[in-house]
């Protein structure tokens, strides 16, 4: 196989960016490098100087007793009733290409305060805060997630100026995409693929797809397999979990910023089979950028060295695979991008329905807003999700 056309993914140890040694930097922008343009995922190790491990062990221990809150204290934080698309979907309720996810999720984000006004664009809409079981059913656990969050949206941030340089550009030659953080919120969610039974109508935990922003950070929770992802021939690479790691991979913004360099990789997650006794639990968190850039504009063109552009030659156009792709980031800014990835939801389960839903927000007869208000209200007991 060429080193093109990965079979394994590579790991890279975080603490030799910190190193006295400056070849060990150099050796770190590397495999970086290699991890960017030909595999589009890596394993992070070491990070517990940014990340520390007392505050994992905290969220992870939450994690079981948050799904096991009773069914209708999960259904008063339900997704529906945001317009932030922030709270909890119930087992089944999204699909990916239309086939239904086994997998059940609380959506979080940055707190933040809603923005939106009239006169601002919908995609406005996802700043917001997330909701919360009630504290006293689960005492500590907001603050678990919040101080998380705030530690792994810190490493994300080291690491776009770690990319940066990776692609021969300053360390700060990313930051241009970033707004003041008052206006930055980066999202995520707390997982669980139940193990399959005789019923399961599939293994489809997640269907294939490609992360949206620039950075994904994934604390595979459990020692379940199950995380695929696709190398260039189509065959799918497992990204099982390695204890104390991170799984980083890269999203359609930073390809399409970064002019196909830095690759965008399919990836799905197959559930926990027959026969496992626990259930697998994941956290990804995914490090966007400003809702407001529209990375086709000229002030977002960036220049790269030849000899980067000639790594990117010699791994070859990336292969359109059909998995979820938000292509939609040739020509729309980030926000409206986001926004696309969470409104394309089917209510009701019907397909007229549905075009009818899509038909009045795509074509602007309906504002974001309008189409919340008046659909995800009325039918929060059909709340779903879909993503194309
Ligand atoms: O649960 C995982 O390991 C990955 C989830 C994922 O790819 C996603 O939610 O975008
Ligand atoms: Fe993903």
């Amino acid at each position: 196989m060429s080193p093109q056309n990965f079979s394994s993914i590579p790991v890279l140890d975080y603490s030799l960016t910190t190193s006295s040694n400056p070849a060990d930097k150099a050796e770190f922008i590397s495999q970086l490098q290699n991890a960017l343009i030909n595999v589009g995922f890596l394993y992070l190790s070491n990070t517990s100087s940014v990340v520390e491990d007392k505050v994992v062990n905290e969220l992870v221990s939450f994690i079981p007793r948050l799904f096991d809150l009773p069914q209708e204290e999960k259904e008063k934080v339900i997704m529906a009733n945001s317009p932030h698309f922030l709270g909890y979907s119930r087992l089944g309720a999204e699909l990916t290409k239309g086939q239904t996810d086994y997998r059940e999720q609380f959506d979080f984000a940055t707190p933040h305060v809603s923005r939106w006004k009239p006169g601002d664009p919908d995609y406005y809409n996802v700043w917001g805060p997330s909701q919360y079981p009630d504290e006293p059913l689960i005492p500590g656990f907001r603050n678990a997630i919040e101080t998380y969050f705030s530690q792994v949206t810190k490493l994300g941030s080291q690491f776009i100026s770690l990319i940066a340089q990776a692609l021969g550009l300053a360390p700060d030659g990313l930051s241009r995409f970033y707004d003041t953080p008052e206006r930055m919120q980066h999202r995520g969610k707390i997982v669980k693929y139940p193990v399959m039974n005789e019923r399961s109508a599939s293994d489809q935990g997640v269907g294939p797809h490609y992360d949206a922003g620039f950075l994904t950070i994934l604390l595979q929770v459990t020692s379940h397999p199950g995380l695929q992802v696709q190398n260039l021939s189509g065959d799918w690479i497992d990204a099982s979990p390695i204890p104390g790691t991170f799984v980083i991979n890269f999203g359609r913004a930073l390809e399409f910023a970064t002019k196909g360099i830095a690759r965008a990789t399919s990836h799905r997650v197959l559930s926990p089979p027959i026969g496992s006794t626990t259930p697998r639990y994941s956290v990804p968190l995914f490090h966007n950028i400003a809702l407001d850039v529209r990375v086709s504009e000229p002030e977002y063109q960036l220049e790269f060295p030849p000899e980067v552009l000639k790594l990117r030659d010699a791994r070859g156009s990336l292969s359109t695979t059909d998995s979820v792709n938000y292509s939609e980031f040739e020509t729309q800014p980030s926000g409206y991008v986001q926004l696309m990835g969470r409104v394309k939801y089917v209510l009701p389960s019907s397909p007229l329905f549905f075009f009818v839903v899509q038909f009045l927000f795509f074509t602007h007869r309906m504002s974001h807003n309008d189409t919340i208000r008046n659909f995800s209200r009325s039918f929060s007991q059909m709340d779903c999700r879909y993503k194309a």
